[in-house]
């Protein structure tokens, strides 16, 4: 037998487990690295964050990935090469922060590698029926594996499309796993370059929980502030702070087709980027907004997404508790206005919940390797709100 086979049944029959999640999400900010402990798996998972850090891109990692980022043409020969330079780069990463933890590669069961999104194509907004639903995320884990000798998961966003998804949002899965009361209806809300939420209703009934993006998060308001202030996004809101909010942008940004659109739904940055933002200032004729004000606008715009689909959820399951995640949560001026909209909701983030908001989608990845293993996809099975039952993420081997 190949020795890594009988490695991988070794971890997969393990008590416990060591993995690593990470997550580089739209807003190309870092590489998130979560090291967590895990116990059991399925209804039975019990999950505890060990260690947690970013590793902030540089311009020249940020620029790269720009390079192909959410594109419909890219330069083909920097696609290949980025592929592989972020799989070694991630693994790279891996292994510094091994080492300032004191911790040995060795003792590390799996990595969990999300991978960069470099383009999201639902059906919905190609428009190419024939194709169906589509999604490609790079850095590839064989470089992460050989790199790191770990054995590495990944490319989980593909068997959710083939069984029928839209490749995201995943977070429902480990959301679900770890975070399900049997009192408390709760939204598990991320607001990161997108905004998306896990409904989890008071009991656990796997049947009517389900996922969705909303809209825009953050991935507007870092567009404008980058280009208008020259910084990568607007410190606690305070740029939003200064301006006026333009309630006719508001109102044309909100009129776009994917709102109309039933749930669960997913969108990126493909859609949510400054050409979309021109095409709505042109057609609204607004001539005078001052770049605060438009910053405080797109604030306003991701806040009211958001405010208007809890608004929604609000008709069928009362009282709902949110809990925040995500980079945004630590925009004042945006859960500002959102909390003020929700009186009916409580608010709380998801360290109440044992887990570091800024690192839980990373979290989220490497629950979703610890069902790779020794999961089962079955434990979805009876969900009608769009989840597939299936486990996820391919496997690569060190060797
Ligand atoms: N102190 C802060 N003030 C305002 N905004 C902040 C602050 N800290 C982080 N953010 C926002 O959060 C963003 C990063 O969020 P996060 O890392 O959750 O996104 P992501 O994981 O890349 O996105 P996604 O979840 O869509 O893949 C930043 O780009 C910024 O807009
Ligand atoms: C295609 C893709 O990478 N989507 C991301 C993105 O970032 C937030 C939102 O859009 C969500 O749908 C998803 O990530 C989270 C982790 C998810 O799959 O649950």
């Amino acid at each position: 037998m190949n020795q890594q086979i009988q490695r991988l049944f070794e971890i997969a029959s393990k008590k416990e487990r060591l993995i690593i999640g990470l997550m580089s999400g739209t807003s190309l900010d870092g590489l998130d690295v979560a090291l967590c402990h895990f116990q059991g798996h399925g209804r039975r998972t019990r999950a505890r964050l060990e260690k947690f850090d970013t590793i902030p891109y540089d311009d020249e990692i940020k620029e790269e990935i720009r390079s192909v980022f959410a594109r419909t043409e890219v330069d083909f020969q920097q696609l290949c090469l980025l592929h592989a330079w972020l799989g070694k780069l991630h693994g790279s990463m891996v292994l510094e922060l091994l080492e300032n933890w004191n911790i040995s590669p060795a003792s590390v069961d799996l990595v969990a590698s999300h991978g960069q999104t470099v383009f999201h194509a639902p059906v919905w907004m190609h428009n190419k029926p024939k194709f169906g639903n589509a999604t490609l995320q790079i850095g590839d884990t064989d470089h992460l594996a050989v790199r790191t000798g770990i054995i590495s998961v990944g490319d989980f966003r593909q068997k959710h499309v083939a069984a029928g998804g839209e490749g995201a949002p995943l977070a429902a899965y480990g959301d679900y796993l770890l975070y399900s009361s049997a009192h408390e209806n709760r939204v598990l809300l991320n607001i990161g370059g997108i905004a998306n939420y896990t409904f989890l209703p008071a009991g656990g009934n796997v049947k009517t929980m389900f996922a969705t993006d909303v809209g825009p998060g953050n991935t507007l308001i870092d567009a404008a502030v980058q280009k208008f202030f020259g910084r990568p996004f607007d410190p606690d809101g305070s740029i939003a702070r200064s301006g006026e909010v333009n309630e006719t942008l508001i109102s044309a940004l909100q009129s776009h087709p994917f709102f109309k659109i039933p749930l669960p739904k997913t969108t990126g940055p493909e859609l949510f980027n400054l050409s979309f933002l021109d095409k709505k200032l042109e057609e609204t004729g607004i001539k005078t907004l001052s770049p605060a004000g438009l910053v405080a606008s797109l604030t306003a715009f991701a806040a009211a997404c958001i405010v208007q689909e809890m608004k929604l959820l609000l008709e069928k399951y009362r009282p709902l508790t949110i809990y925040l995640s995500g980079g945004g949560m630590h925009n004042p001026f945006l859960t500002g206005m959102i909390i003020d909209a929700l009186p009916d909701c409580k608010f709380d983030t998801t360290q109440s919940l044992g887990i570091n908001p800024d690192a839980k989608e990373a979290v989220l990845f490497a629950a979703l390797a610890n069902e790779t293993v020794a999961g089962n996809g079955a434990t979805f099975k009876g969900n009608t709100s769009g989840l597939p039952a299936i486990s996820m993420g391919k496997i690569s081997f060190p060797r």
